[in-house]
This record gives structure tokens, sequence and C-alpha cells, in this order.
């Protein structure tokens, strides 16, 4: 992996208050990397760390080209009209290339026509906030909860401004609350905990190794309820499965099937369902709840 950014170590407090407690991870050219967390977990502190508007107590940031960014809650002149705050910026930019016309049309500010910031929708501002952060044509864009406050329509077509921004080459790290958002989108994903990493890896990986959490249904010709097994939890009947809880669900399928195998029962069916991301989201985020 080409690493474009790596934080190694980070802490920072406010006051007496240790928000982010040795906070290290990397991320690759080209990724979409997703940040996570609680209300508080400290998101936003660490993205403002990296774009250097807030100091840091300790650890080192390493960033590899120019950064873009899209803040949380970011205002403009109140008349300002999108096609002049858009002049400015590339004026400002030292990248001339960057959003002209054409790039405006796929951001749908060319229907905003002359109106003016103060009578912009949240989407629309939105989506002239991102316009902004891509005029210096970044190579890691920095996004701070992009989607929140939009309808369905205003989400998915951000979205795909940020799938083609990828494409490019841009990478991007995102903040986010949305689990679907994430899971569709990104690449990889930290979750922030009480001030530190309770979870790295792909959303798939997420849910796949949740302990505890997968299901295992088993229909087999007759039940093999009140059997005792050591890899899986015995959960009750469901509409004629047998229900089973596995922290490894290899260990707990052969050994269901094996038993299945050596009391010659027939297996008819077996189902499987996997935590989803909300669910292990609320496992590894809430605070207060021991280390993971
Ligand atoms: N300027 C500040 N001075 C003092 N405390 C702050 C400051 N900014 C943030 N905090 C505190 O730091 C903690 C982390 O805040 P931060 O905004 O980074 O969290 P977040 O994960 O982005 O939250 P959210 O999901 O609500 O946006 C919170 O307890 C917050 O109150």
């Amino acid at each position: 992996m080409n690493t474009v950014l790596r934080v190694e170590g980070l802490t920072k407090s406010y006051g007496d208050i240790t928000v982010l407690k040795g906070v290290s991870f990397t991320v690759g050219r080209g990724e979409i990397f997703g940040l996570l967390g609680a209300n508080g977990a400290g998101k936003s502190t660490l993205l403002e760390c990296i774009e250097q508007l807030r100091s840091i107590d300790s650890g080192t940031i390493a960033v590899e080209g120019r950064i873009g960014v899209q803040l949380q809650s970011a205002s403009l002149p109140p008349n300002i009209r999108a096609y002049e705050v858009v002049t400015l910026f590339r004026k400002w930019s030292k990248n001339k290339a960057g959003t002209g016309e054409a790039e405006a049309g796929e951001f749908g500010l060319e229907d905003l026509g002359r109106k003016p910031y103060k009578d912009m929708s949240t989407g629309q501002k939105r989506r002239l906030h991102l316009a902004l952060a891509v005029i210096g044509s970044p190579d890691i864009l920095i996004l701070d909860e992009p989607t929140s406050g939009l309808d369905v329509a205003g989400r998915l077509s951000l979205h795909s401004v940020i799938r083609r921004l990828k494409q490019q080459g841009t990478t991007i790290l995102m903040a986010s609350h949305d689990m679907a958002e994430v899971e569709s989108l990104c690449d990889r994903l930290i979750i922030l905990r009480d001030g530190r990493i309770a979870f790295s890896g792909t959303a798939q990986e997420l849910t796949r190794n949740a302990a505890g959490l997968s299901r295992i249904y088993l229909q087999t010709e007759r039940s093999l309820a009140g059997q005792a097994f050591e890899q899986c939890r015995y959960e009750g009947e469901r509409q004629g499965y047998s229900l089973y809880s596995a922290g490894n669900l290899r260990d707990a399928l052969l050994e269901l099937l094996t038993t299945a195998e050596q009391q010659e029962l027939a297996v008819l069916d077996v189902r499987i369902a996997h935590a989803t991301l909300e669910q292990r989201f609320m496992e590894l985020a809430s605070a207060g709840e021991g280390e993971h």
C-alpha cells in the first residue's frame, strides 16, 4: 500500500480532558477511509489535527501531498452566489486546473444559478462546499460528515461525486455516522472509542468477525435441540430452524454438521446471518464498557 497519510501515537487534550489517547493508523493512496465513533468520540478533533487547524500534544502526522477540506459546519457570506465563490476560490487556488464549468455541472452547481448562499438548501450548500474543497485538486480530501442532513437523493448524488473523485486518484478521509454510507463507500474504517481505536479494518471484517454475533439457522430432519455444543450456543427454535449463536463461524458449523452426520440426520437447510454494521458499531463504539 502506498501510504499518503500516517498518524502515529497522536494525543490531544482540551484542558484536563484527553480526547485522543495515542491514535495510530495509515491511509493508502486512492482509498476511501472512514472514521466512525459516537458523538464526542473525537472524530472532528482528529480531522482538525490532520488539517493543522489544531495543535497536537504528542505523536506525529505525516501527509503526502495537498489536503482539501470540507468542514463539518462552514459558512459563507449570505449574499455570495455559487459561481462567484467558485471563481474566487479558483483565483486563490494555486492549481488553476481545478473545478471549472464542467466540474461545476457534476457537482450540480449550475442549477443553483444566481441563488445567494443564504437561500440555498442544506444539500446545495454541502455540494458547494465539496466543490470548493476539491478546487485545488487535493491529493487527500477530508470530509467531516459530508452527507449529514441530506435527503436520500442528495446523499446518493454526493456518494457518486465521492466515488468519481476516488476513481480520479483522490484519497478520501471521511467522518460519518451513516453506517450504510460507510459500508457502501469506504475501503477501510476505524472506530474511535474513549480516545483510542476500537476497530480497524474493512466493513466486511467488522461484521464477519463479530464475536458471538453470527447466527446459524439449522434445519435437520430431527432437531438437535437439547444437545450441548462447545463452539456455539443454542438460542431456541425459530420457524422450523434451530438457532445457534457462534463466535467462530467455521468451528461452529463444523461441529453442528459433524454432529448431524454422526447421528445420521439429514441436513435440510443452513442459513447464516451476520451481525449488522450497526450492531457491531454499537458494541464497539459505546463508551464505558471496558476495553476492546
Ligand atoms: N474547542 C474545544 N474545547 C474544549 N473541548 C472540546 C473542543 N472541541 C471539542 N471538544 C470536546 O472534545 C470531545 C470530542 O469532540 P469532537 O467534536 O472531536 O467529537 P466528534 O467525534 O467529532 O463528535 P460528533 O460526532 O458529535 O461530531 C468532546 O467531548 C467535545 O466536547
